[in-house]
């Protein structure tokens, strides 16, 4: 992968070796992991067991999946507003397609989705099965849960796959509006077409190319870990003129889950910034408005900051 700037962009290798929790490699990787939320707020994730053939084979379906008729996308709604089907011609761009699969770690819940739009076909399931399981979660719930912001026994993950059309010839236009992601944390797939970027200090946007067959974590409103973990500010700007796809994997805690800030992260030069909240509240107080989904990071606090901040 490579930046246009001279930004050095982590990068960070999951070996299998190193996923096991407590042993020499799984701390020096927890702390790559931290130092890269603190500075960036995401990062580059080499991980090497999911096949090029199962990322292959997943793009190509995805293809397929924008050919389905518009009735049958219509029918796939999912609670979180805009995680179900999202059409050309949204709020996003006119030029952008989305469809969310809710729970993804779980198979009757893929199974559902491709039963709802390809009735006649049942095996399409598989590729993304087999992409989307709990592999990623692994180390999510392995290395990220070393913040302790949240339990991550108890979460989902909710999966969106993307279409970006061209820009009119002569245009370089902005398909998915500077933003940070609400949930916990998200983990992103591109095929080929580069499109992301990242906010990396205020103002200054670096574009990641060259991403397959890599992923982008980034760190969510609900990771922000007492105001040390930096946001992962990011948008979709297409220069290329093919179509770009691209699947983001969103991991939400458990209705139900208060989000509560450790007290190892709380003391004197980091004293405790959040009000502990419900995230279904701090849900509904996004979508209340939709100017609010297009935030600039400041939404948690401008919901469940504590004035003044206390250091217990
Ligand atoms: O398409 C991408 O690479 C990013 C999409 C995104 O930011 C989102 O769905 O929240
Ligand atoms: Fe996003």
């Amino acid at each position: 992968m490579s930046v246009d700037a001279k930004i050095e962009f982590p990068v960070i290798e999951f070996r299998s070796s190193d996923l096991e929790r407590g042993t020499d490699g799984w701390h020096r990787l927890c702390n790559k992991v931290r130092e890269a939320c603190e500075t960036f707020g995401c990062f580059e994730v080499v991980y090497d067991t999911i096949s090029t053939e199962v990322r292959e084979e997943m793009f190509r379906l995805m293809k397929e999946l924008v050919e389905v008729p518009v009735e049958r996308k219509q029918k796939n709604v999912l609670p979180p507003p805009s995680y179900g089907w999202v059409g050309p011609g949204s709020h996003v761009s006119p030029l952008y397609e989305g469809f969310g699969l809710g729970d993804v770690s779980n198979y009757d819940s893929v199974k559902n989705f491709t039963q709802l739009m390809w009735p006649e076909e049942s095996k399409k399931s598989f590729p993304l099965f087999d992409l989307l399981s709990q592999r990623h979660c692994t180390y999510h719930g392995n290395t990220i849960g070393g913040a302790k912001q949240v339990n991550l026994k108890n979460y989902i993950t909710i999966m969106r796959m993307m279409k970006y059309m061209p820009p009119p010839p002569g245009e370089n236009e902005i398909r998915f509006f500077p933003h940070t992601d609400k949930p916990i944390s998200t983990l992103i797939c591109e095929n080929q077409i580069p499109g992301l970027e990242i906010e990396v200090n205020n103002g200054q946007w670096i574009k990641l190319t060259n991403l397959s067959p890599s992923f982008v974590f980034l760190v969510g409103d609900l990771l922000m870990s007492n105001g040390r973990l930096k946001l992962g500010k990011h948008r979709v700007m297409i220069r290329e003129d093919k179509d770009r796809f691209s699947i983001a994997a969103f991991v939400f805690p458990n209705k139900g889950t208060i989000i509560k800030t450790p007290k190892e992260l709380i003391d004197e030069q980091h004293p405790r910034v959040f009000k502990d909240f419900d995230f279904m509240e701090f849900y509904s107080f996004v979508f209340s408005d939709p100017a609010r989904s297009r935030d600039s990071g400041q939404l948690l606090y401008e919901f469940a900051v504590l004035t003044p901040p206390v250091s217990n």
